[in-house]
């Protein structure tokens, strides 16, 4: 599947990455604000002055768009990215919505043999206690994972962590940190050959504001 040839396509997290990264390609000289899109059930978004199209998707599914060719680009967290392990390039980092994932119990944990563990990202942890040679069962939830442990339906859990305040209002403290967050911008593999001009304008705009050079618009 591929997108028209006389426009370029991004897929966009809805929550709350949305925003910041509205933000950035507003800055980059695209013309999209959030009064655009408030107020509208609308999930595709056009800005036919500059050819682009906005999808707005959940977060989580940001790359089967992207991977499945229906969007040429996306805006993903890497947390995303980590456990969606899609067949994507990974083609800017774009510093935003920064955060971390990390490994976390209740502060009085103890060690236990096959602990429980409870998350929203079953690959990433199912991984990363894979790599460090530790037994684990792994529950998936949906949301609230730091109930889990309070509770007693897990020995630990993995998830976003950013200022601490939910670990802390929740008894919980950070164990392990198992990778640094921020969002991505991806691209479909065959669009980034077909589409690759255009690709590059975008990227160098973005990457301009990014990496600290100013507005190159
Ligand atoms: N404090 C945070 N908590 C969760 N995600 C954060 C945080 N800070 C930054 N992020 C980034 O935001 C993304 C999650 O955004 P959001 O919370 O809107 O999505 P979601 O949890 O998948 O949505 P939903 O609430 O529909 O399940 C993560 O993938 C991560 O990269
Ligand atoms: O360190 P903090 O700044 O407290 O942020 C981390 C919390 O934010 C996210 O939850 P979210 O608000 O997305 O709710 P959720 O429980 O539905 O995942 C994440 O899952 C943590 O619970």
């Amino acid at each position: 599947m591929e997108t028209s040839d006389e426009k370029l396509v991004i897929a966009m997290p809805k929550g709350r990455i949305f925003n910041e990264s509205l933000q950035l390609f507003r800055q980059a000289g695209y013309p999209v604000s959030e009064e655009m899109m408030e107020g509208s059930r609308k999930l595709i978004v056009e800005v036919p002055e500059e050819s682009l199209s906005f999808l707005l998707v959940k977060p989580m599914d940001v790359p089967t768009y992207v991977e499945h060719g229906v969007a040429d680009l996306g805006v993903a967290g890497k947390d995303v990215l980590m456990e969606e392990n899609r067949e994507v390039y990974e083609i800017l980092d774009l510093k935003i919505s920064a955060c971390r994932i990390s490994v976390a119990g209740m502060s009085d944990w103890k060690p236990v043999l096959n602990p429980k563990v409870a998350t929203k990202y079953p690959r990433i942890a199912d991984r990363y206690f894979r790599e460090k040679g530790q037994q684990v069962e792994v529950v998936r939830l949906n949301g609230s994972v730091e109930l889990a442990p309070i509770i007693g339906l897990a020995d630990r859990i993995v998830d976003i962590v950013s200022t601490g305040r939910t670990l802390q209002e929740n008894g919980l403290v950070e164990l392990e940190k198992i990778a640094s967050i921020t969002s991505r911008l991806i691209a479909n593999r065959s669009s980034y050959r077909l589409k690759s001009g255009w690709m590059d304008r975008l990227c160098e705009r973005l990457d301009g504001l990014v990496n600290g050079r100013g507005n190159v618009v």
